[in-house]
């Protein structure tokens, strides 16, 4: 098979996996969520110098539309780990870019979606292992998984039912990362 086909084949595949789902928050009301998270952020971060570390690369659209509304002297880098990739279940972590320089800092992590927790809670580890003065998390989306999770956020902006979820930054097998809403893959 050609390079095109392969292309038009994932084309078709991402317009049938979007007119399958269902949408669950609308880009006003993930827009709302991410004002009330920078409010808050204000609030709590005003005099902590924090360093913001996004989770690449599910942060993307969460750490840009939040990113200019934080009102506070701030240092930006990014972390860079997977353990999805492209598949709709997690496996092993792939570590890409380690937290730098965190050593005494007030760190803020930021992630797209906290699912199982088993990202957020490594990450998290990781940070206070490597000495930051402390951390805390702030999440896009928290699934509703039934479940205990190893970590809770200490920031969330909507809630998502236990359903595979996308756009606003998170993915479906890679696809769909710019919609700027969130969507659910029909069960
Ligand atoms: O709570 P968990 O079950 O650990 O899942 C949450 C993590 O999964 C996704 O990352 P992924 O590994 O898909 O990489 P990505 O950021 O490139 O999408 C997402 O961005 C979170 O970081
Ligand atoms: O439901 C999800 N959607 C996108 N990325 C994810 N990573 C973990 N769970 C999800």
């Amino acid at each position: 098979m050609t390079k095109q086909q392969d292309w038009c084949e994932k084309h078709q595949e991402a317009t049938a996996l979007l007119a399958n789902s269902d949408e669950i928050h609308s880009a006003a009301a993930c827009q709302a969520a991410i004002e009330q998270m920078a409010a808050d952020l204000c609030r709590d971060f005003a005099d902590r110098y924090p360093l913001v570390l996004p989770i690449m690369g599910g942060a993307v659209v969460f750490t840009g539309k939040l990113l200019p509304l934080l009102r506070f002297p701030l240092d930006f880098d990014y972390i860079h780990i997977t353990r999805y990739g492209d598949k709709l279940k997690g496996g092993a972590f792939e570590w890409l870019r380690q937290p730098q320089n965190v050593s005494g800092r007030h760190v803020l992590i930021l992630d797209d979606i906290l699912d199982e927790g088993l990202t957020l809670h490594t990450v998290r580890e990781h940070i206070l292992a490597a000495g930051a003065a402390s951390c805390r998390t702030a999440v896009f989306a928290d699934k509703d998984i039934g479940r205990a999770k190893p970590i809770a956020a200490d920031y969330v902006g909507v809630r998502v039912p236990n359903r595979y979820v996308f756009g606003f930054g998170m993915d479906a097998k890679g696809m769909w990362r710019n919609l700027e809403a969130v969507y659910a893959v029909s069960n």
